[in-house]
């Protein structure tokens, strides 16, 4: 499943709402499979980075062009073969349709928990732009992958151990 030595290229997107897990969950896949791991917060906008960081949800139209360029990442690792693991929220199916493009060598992770329990993870952690306040829009936004998606769905009531051993048992 290795990047390297000619192997077929791969792309995980690690979604769900804000404080599911997706960042610690990348780094740990990335750590397991030998892959490169991106986060899709590095190509918002500066004027979307301001709106999260003062409590205003992003629209359709702020994550458009977000997503085609998380999209074109995703493309350009495609073309020159590394398998790359993007940690990004792609919260509604017509998002995670712009990433995923019916290519069937990317595959959805959904990090499924509930709010209360994110809110309590959301609590601890410090130094990061998205205010608790915008939970309740995430989870409002949220539309669950499907099952014609293929998504490998994890609950995130479990070690970040468990979580990523989980991952790569359902990885095929
Ligand atoms: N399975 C877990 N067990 C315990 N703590 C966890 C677990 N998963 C994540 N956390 C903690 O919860 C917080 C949120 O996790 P993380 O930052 O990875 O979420 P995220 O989905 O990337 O959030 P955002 O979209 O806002 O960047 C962090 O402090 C992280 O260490
Ligand atoms: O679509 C969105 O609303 C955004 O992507 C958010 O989910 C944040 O970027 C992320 O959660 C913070 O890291």
């Amino acid at each position: 499943m290795n990047a390297g030595g000619g192997a077929a290229f791969r792309a995980l997107i690690v979604m769900g709402v804000s404080g599911s897990g997706k960042s610690v969950i990348a780094d740990a896949l990335g750590r397991r499979l030998g892959w490169i791991v991106e986060d899709a917060d590095r190509f918002h906008a500066k004027n979307s980075i301001d709106k999260m960081r003062d409590g205003i949800a992003l629209t359709d139209d702020d994550r458009r062009p977000w997503l085609r360029a998380v999209a074109a990442e995703i493309g350009r690792r495609r073309a020159d073969g590394t398998s790359v693991i993007m940690a990004c929220s792609a919260l509604k199916r017509a998002y995670r349709d712009i990433l995923v493009q019916g290519s069937s060598d990317t595959r959805i992770i959904y990090l499924r928990g509930d709010k209360d329990l994110i809110a309590s993870r959301l609590k601890t952690r410090s130094e990061h732009f998205m205010p608790q306040g915008l939970l309740a829009s995430q989870f409002a936004t949220l539309e669950e992958p499907t099952e014609d998606e293929r998504p490998i769905v994890v609950d995130i009531d479990a070690t970040i151990k468990d979580i990523t051993e989980r991952i790569i048992i359902a990885l095929d």
